[in-house]
């Protein structure tokens, strides 16, 4: 059966735009991984974790996968890793994120897997992209539209183009 799925993406270290488009290509290289739709790429102010990182670059897919919950996680860490991830630091800098924001319905709250992604509903640089890929999305059944105007912090996110 094939579920829907929500992935965020995220890096602020290296060629940032790069290793999103070709993290996007890494994560539908599969016959198991279908793209659906894709967000604007948005540049951030880091959240949480050391001060002054470098600004991220974020935007959110919407995939249709018929990997089980926890194998979709394995293949978004595995396509971390080919980006050379490095996991030192809580919420330090990386050259690529992937997170499984929504995976269907389902509900799920294990350390190794929390979905919807426990921290989702409060991040702009989730929500606003998420907002601009899917107008009608809701998030455990709020718009995510009013979700991304109820995080505000919006000053730092400026749409991306590359090559600025
Ligand atoms: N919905 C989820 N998506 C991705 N990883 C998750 C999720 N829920 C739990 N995890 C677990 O969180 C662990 C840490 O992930 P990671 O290092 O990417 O966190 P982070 O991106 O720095 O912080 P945050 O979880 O706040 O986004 C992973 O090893 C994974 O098992
Ligand atoms: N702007 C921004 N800040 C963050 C991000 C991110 O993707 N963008 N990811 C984090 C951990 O997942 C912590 N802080």
């Amino acid at each position: 059966m094939s579920v829907r799925a929500v992935l965020a993406l995220g890096s602020n270290l290296g060629e940032r735009s790069d290793t999103l488009s070709h993290a996007v290509a890494d994560l539908v290289d599969t016959p198991n991984v279908r793209l659906c739709a894709v967000s604007p790429v948005v540049q951030t102010k880091s959240v949480g974790g050391p001060e002054n990182q470098p600004d991220y670059l974020n935007m959110v897919i919407e995939v249709e996968t018929d990997l089980e919950p926890y194998k979709l996680l394995e293949h978004c860490q595995s396509v971390e890793n080919k980006h050379h991830r490095t996991r030192e630091v809580r919420w330090g800098p990386r050259t690529l994120d992937v997170d499984i924001i929504t995976y269907g319905d389902l509900k799920l709250d294990d350390e190794a897997l929390t979905v919807p992604h426990p921290r989702a509903h409060e991040r702009a640089f989730v929500l606003q992209p998420w907002a601009w890929m899917d107008s009608h999305a809701t998030l455990n059944g709020v718009p995510v539209g009013e979700l991304a105007e109820a995080a505000g912090d919006l000053d730092g996110l400026a749409p991306f183009e590359p090559g600025h």
